[in-house]
């Protein structure tokens, strides 16, 4: 990465982060302005990690590392955000995986599944987007059949990054879909085939059924497919990520997860109580709506725009 896309790419995460991060960062200068590191404030600081979705584990080991090495000192605000933003990028670094396609796989299948409005169209454009750039040839496959907008807005996303797009009339069967898109994928010689689902939580039922039809039809055709099964989970909608991760865990073996719309929420501490519970890849987050906005994702960069840190 250039220099000059190194710190695009970082002040787009500070920005993204900036509703989560403000509120934490002046929380934290508050409290510790002239204050002991003593029982009391570690107490607050933990309450305040938790109301920032960090998740009850990761804020009481962050309190508890802080407290062995500075306990009863006075400590600045500033030493508090980086000692915190060290912990969390430890949590993080496992888990900062980037999604990368199998050059042996012709096509690297990527299902990608999640609940309505999570992002998942949009995710899968803008990995489009970052697989061309890579210069790998992709195709789209609309298995979102229940909702004539959703194909529609795929259709774009293939028209913007040049990957063309498997499409069916509404309400057509999704796994014979991915069947044919996997056998078009494969007859090119494609390097990735991503996968679009629908995602009606509202009838659990329905959607395991569906979703488990679609890989039972395509291991049919190759047992190794899908390659990956990604979970896209917008972080607005906090502590319910995890109920989603486990959801679509009883469904099917995810392999990774995109964190979307952090730029529009002041959750996005939830990533780390993922990673800490999960400890699945986290692929990619999502910053804005723009073709650019899935940004890899950096266990430092994001521990420290988190804190507000530089
Ligand atoms: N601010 C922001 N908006 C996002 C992000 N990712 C997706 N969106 C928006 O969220 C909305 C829903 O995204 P979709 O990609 O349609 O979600 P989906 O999961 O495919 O939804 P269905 O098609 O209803 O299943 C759209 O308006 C997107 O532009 C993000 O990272 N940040």
């Amino acid at each position: 990465m250039s220099e000059q896309t190194k710190s695009g790419w970082l002040s787009r995460i500070r920005e993204g982060l900036s509703r989560s991060s403000s509120r934490l960062s002046q929380g934290i200068t508050d409290l510790f302005t002239k204050r002991k590191l003593d029982e009391a404030a570690l107490e607050e600081l933990e309450e305040m990690l938790i109301a920032a979705d960090l998740g009850v584990t990761t804020a009481a080991r962050v309190a508890a590392l802080l407290a062995k090495s500075r306990f009863d000192q006075e400590i600045s605000p500033e030493e508090i955000k980086s000692a915190l933003a060290e912990e969390i990028a430890t949590v993080l670094e496992p888990v900062a995986l980037p999604l990368r396609p199998d050059p042996a796989n012709k096509p690297h299948v990527v299902l990608v599944v999640g609940v309505n409005g999570s992002g998942k169209t949009t995710t899968i454009g803008k990995l489009a987007k970052s697989f061309r750039d890579q210069g790998l040839s992709v195709t789209l496959a609309a298995g979102d059949t229940f909702r004539a907008a959703a194909v529609e807005q795929l259709k774009v996303w293939g028209e913007r990054t040049g990957s063309p797009v498997i499409s069916r009339d509404q309400g057509a069967d999704a796994a014979g879909l991915a069947f044919d898109a996997l056998k078009e994928a494969q007859a090119r010689r494609d390097d990735v085939l991503l996968i679009d689902t629908a995602g009606r939580l509202q009838n659990k039922t329905d959607l395991m059924a569906e979703l488990e039809k679609i890989i039972r039809v395509l291991k049919r055709q190759d047992p190794m497919v899908p390659h990956d099964v990604l979970l896209v989970l917008d972080a607005t909608v906090g502590q319910n990520a995890h109920s989603q991760v486990e959801i679509f865990r009883n469904i099917t073996k995810v392999s990774g997860l995109v964190v979307t719309k952090l730029d529009g929420t002041a959750k996005g501490g939830v990533l780390v109580a993922l990673a800490e519970k999960f400890k699945l890849p986290v692929h990619a987050i999502g910053v804005g709506e723009g073709i650019d906005d899935l940004r890899p994702f950096e266990a430092k960069a994001f521990a420290r725009s988190l804190m507000g840190l530089d």
